[in-house]
């Protein structure tokens, strides 16, 4: 027990410093990697001990057959963890099922033979490469992003519970997958979305064979009841329960009870309200689908692009004409993406947003990946740097005095992960409180980036999308009706300023949920210091 002790004490401590795999989809196809290596340990451990004619536990050999099929499955697909319902799988699987495995044969008094010490080492490597160990946060987070899924996508949650998201297979729930998955909606105020899941529940028990002491028809309508109490419909809870009470579940007589003594049919609410004010309804619907009438698309147009270089020009895509939103097509290589991924993952960091109070940088839901910065010191990033400054004529030099344009952004997604509408300005008089300059001030200092210091607003933005997404994932600018899918390769376009220097409210945009796929995205953020020629200041604009 001192194993799962120290283990978890380890992980809590490691969260403090910020560890967590669920923010990062990246991070995660890592964990599946290494989760082979301990499943083959374990394996040569049973089989050893088989052949010692050495007793394994019958818990022992549950664990290896419940283990061995999404193993195996996981380890051989490398796009496995880029299905948030196998992520749900892989870290369930990492923070309930191998701790147990390694308590029983790890455990503080056993004697360790070859085979235990041989799956100790593995543990410690896999422990080592993995840099965290996941935790009941990352399950929850997980669940969480699950949930949001459905609120913006709608999918079927019958044909996932079944193992089928958006047509891809995957690992079908089991049902205390779906009760965790209940009882994380029910405490974070999703209660719509509990129900959901609960009367899917209860429609697969129908079908299964599935039937144990904890989950059966009898417990999940109780479950159900909490759930219309929570939200304040006692009547209907009490209803529900009805079933049982005539059927001779005599447990159930009190709970029943409690909710018909509280019944007030005066003031009970018809329904379970949809979580629907979290997220703007605009932003949910383009993140499903174009929104542009037929009209609206027909004005859209593609060209190719002049820069300063005759034989370069830019391959440019208009997806919105006012404000001018570009797509830029092939701007950057197979090789180049996979060289700035890489790169990224060696400084990887939970992104951050800005505080609430201006000051400083704070890690919210609101914006679930992971980030690092690359600078013009690697010859391939300053090329692409310098690509940006010849397709959008904008200067984009940086030096150690003064920059005119940040360091690239490198981001990598997590599970469902998003970022929520937002301005990339940073006085964008979101915060009517503080002066502008003290988010410009925080973001140079928190950053270390002093060559940016008097170099003025985040002009314009230019967005790489490093790689494809199977689902979900677009960028979207909700005020303006507009979508720009990812592809990789490409690269959006915008100007975040108005000409007098104001954040173009317009430009509000976000990164949709990310239902399939691990979505890398480079921003670069161009300042306003040096563009004077390019995009020159307008008080009247
Ligand atoms: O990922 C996206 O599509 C948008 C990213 C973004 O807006 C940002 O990082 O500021
Ligand atoms: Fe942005």
């Amino acid at each position: 027990m001192k194993f799962v002790w120290t283990l978890s004490y380890v992980c809590s401590f490691l969260h403090i410093l910020g560890g967590e795999i669920f923010s990062s989809v990246y991070k995660l196809s890592i964990l599946a990697k290494e989760e082979g290596k301990l499943l083959e340990a374990f394996k040569k451990y049973v089989t050893i001990q088989n052949n010692d004619q050495k007793s394994v536990s019958f818990e022992l050999q549950r664990l290896l057959n419940d283990l061995e099929p999404p193993v195996s499955q996981s380890y051989q697909d490398p796009k496995y963890a880029e299905n948030p319902i196998n992520a749900y799988h892989l870290i369930g699987r990492f923070v309930y099922k191998w701790p147990v495995v390694f308590a029983i044969i790890l455990c503080e008094d056993c004697e360790l033979d070859e085979a235990a010490l041989h799956l100790n080492m593995t543990y410690q490597t896999v422990n080592a490469n993995i840099d965290y160990w996941p935790d009941d946060y990352d399950v929850k987070a997980t669940a969480q992003a699950l949930l949001r899924l459905r609120i913006f996508y709608y999918f079927n949650i019958d044909e996932v519970i079944n193992g089928v998201l958006f047509g891809e297979h995957c690992q079908p729930l089991n049902p205390s997958q779906i009760i965790k998955l209940i009882r994380i909606a029910a405490d974070s105020s999703m209660l719509h979305e509990a129900r959901l899941w609960c009367e899917a529940l209860l429609r697969k028990l129908q079908f299964s064979s599935h039937l144990d002491e904890y989950i059966n028809e009898a417990a999940i309508l109780r479950l159900l009841a909490t759930i219309f109490n929570k939200a304040g419909m006692v009547g209907r809870a009490a209803d529900i329960l009805v079933p049982l009470t005539q059927s001779g579940h005599s447990e159930i007589d009190q709970e029943y009870e409690f909710y018909k003594n509280i019944v007030n049919e005066t003031s009970e609410p018809p329904d379970i309200p949809l979580v629907t004010d979290e997220y703007d309804s605009q932003y949910k619907q383009l993140c499903r689908e174009n929104r542009k009438t037929p009209q609206e698309l027909s004005e859209l147009y593609c060209y190719l692009s002049n820069t300063s270089i005759p034989y370069y020009k830019g391959k440019v895509e208009i997806v919105n004409l006012q404000p001018v939103i570009y797509l830029f097509h092939d701007v950057i290589s197979n090789d180049e993406a996979a060289y700035f991924r890489n790169e990224a993952t060696k400084k990887f960091e939970r992104s951050v947003v800005l505080g609430d109070d201006g000051k400083g940088f704070k890690t919210d839901k609101v914006r679930v990946s992971q980030t690092a910065w690359l600078f013009d010191n690697i010859g391939i990033v300053k090329r692409a740097t310098r690509r940006v400054g010849l397709l959008t004529g904008l200067v984009t030099t940086s030096s150690t005095n003064s920059s005119n344009a940040e360091p690239f952004q490198i981001v990598n997604y997590g599970i469902g992960g998003m970022y929520n509408p937002h301005f990339d300005t940073l006085n964008s008089g979101l915060d009517k409180a503080r002066p502008g300059d003290e988010r410009l001030r925080s973001v140079v200092e928190a950053n270390g980036l002093p060559e940016l210091r008097g170099t003025g607003d985040r002009i314009a933005t230019w967005l790489y999308y490093l790689n494809d997404v199977e689902v979900g994932g677009a960028t979207v600018f909700p005020n303006i009706n507009t979508r720009v899918p990812v592809i990789k390769g490409a690269a959006a376009f915008w100007y975040n300023l108005l000409p007098r220097g104001q954040t173009d409210n317009r430009t509000l945009h976000a990164g949709c949920p990310v239902v399939i796929g691990s979505k890398w995205v480079g921003n670069k953020w161009i300042r306003e210091a040096g563009q004077m020629f390019k995009r020159p200041c307008d008080i009247h604009m």
